[in-house]
């Protein structure tokens, strides 16, 4: 068990860590570098998984589940990033109001599906995380039981776009809520999500 202060320094470490892998995996995927420098970079790269994987945890660092409530209670200037500590999760950041949420985002290369598109599996991981984290917001302890996602027109690479959610209806346990992507102002992606509360508590 390590000490409060010294776990503090030891996520506030791997959240640089996870941060260098992202640029990392980003560098990897599109480096143009000669043989010499490939082959060099792999060495040193397996030397490092080599540290890293002497002591592991079984599962990815998670945040805290009433982090994206307190950021709601502050308002919209108050930021709550998503799964800081995995380098394959989308990196974004929400803002909340009382009805919705925003983010702002722009999806580089390792995004791609079709070509200067955002595949369209990232897509409907974004949109899941926009409206399954506004209930996380909102309190609600929920999984998503089903998610439609429209696809209007191609969501680009390497430009600003503004991502958007709301809750539609509440019926019990069953909540709708509906997201969708903007660039320069239209929309290319919808989705609306049926979200059931879990009976079981944390
Ligand atoms: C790439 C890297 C990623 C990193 C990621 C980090 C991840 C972080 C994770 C963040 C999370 C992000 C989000 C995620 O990714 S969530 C993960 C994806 N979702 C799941 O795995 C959910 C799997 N499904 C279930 O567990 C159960 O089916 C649930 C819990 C949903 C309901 O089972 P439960 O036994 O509790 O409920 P019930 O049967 O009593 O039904 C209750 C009511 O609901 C109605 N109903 C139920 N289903 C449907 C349906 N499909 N369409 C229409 N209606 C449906 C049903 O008719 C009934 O209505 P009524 O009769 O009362 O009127």
């Amino acid at each position: 068990m390590r000490a409060v202060e010294e776990e503090t320094d030891h996520r506030a470490a791997t959240l640089e860590l996870i941060e260098a892998t992202r640029e990392l995996m980003l560098a990897s995927a599109t480096t143009e570098m000669g043989l010499a420098e490939l082959h060099s970079a792999t060495e040193q790269m397996r030397a490092i998984t080599a540290v890293l994987a002497q002591r592991r945890r079984p599962r990815v660092l998670r945040g805290d589940f009433d982090a994206p409530a307190r950021a709601r209670a502050i308002g919209p200037e108050a930021g709550y990033r998503l799964f800081p500590f995995h380098p394959v999760a989308f990196p974004m950041e929400m803002h909340f109001s009382e009805s919705g949420a925003r983010a702002s985002v722009v999806a580089n290369a390792l995004f791609e599906g079709p070509r200067e598109t955002v595949h369209g599996g990232f897509v409907a991981h974004i949109l899941d995380c926009m409206l399954g984290t506004l209930m996380q917001a909102r309190g609600t302890l929920a999984l998503t039981a089903s998610l439609e996602i429209t696809y209007h027109r191609r969501t680009p690479l390497d430009e600003p776009l503004e991502l958007f959610s709301r809750i539609v209806e509440i019926d019990g346990r069953k909540t709708i809520a509906e997201g969708w992507i903007e660039h320069d102002g239209v929309r290319t992606a919808e989705a609306r999500g049926l979200f059931i509360a879990l009976k079981e508590t944390r």
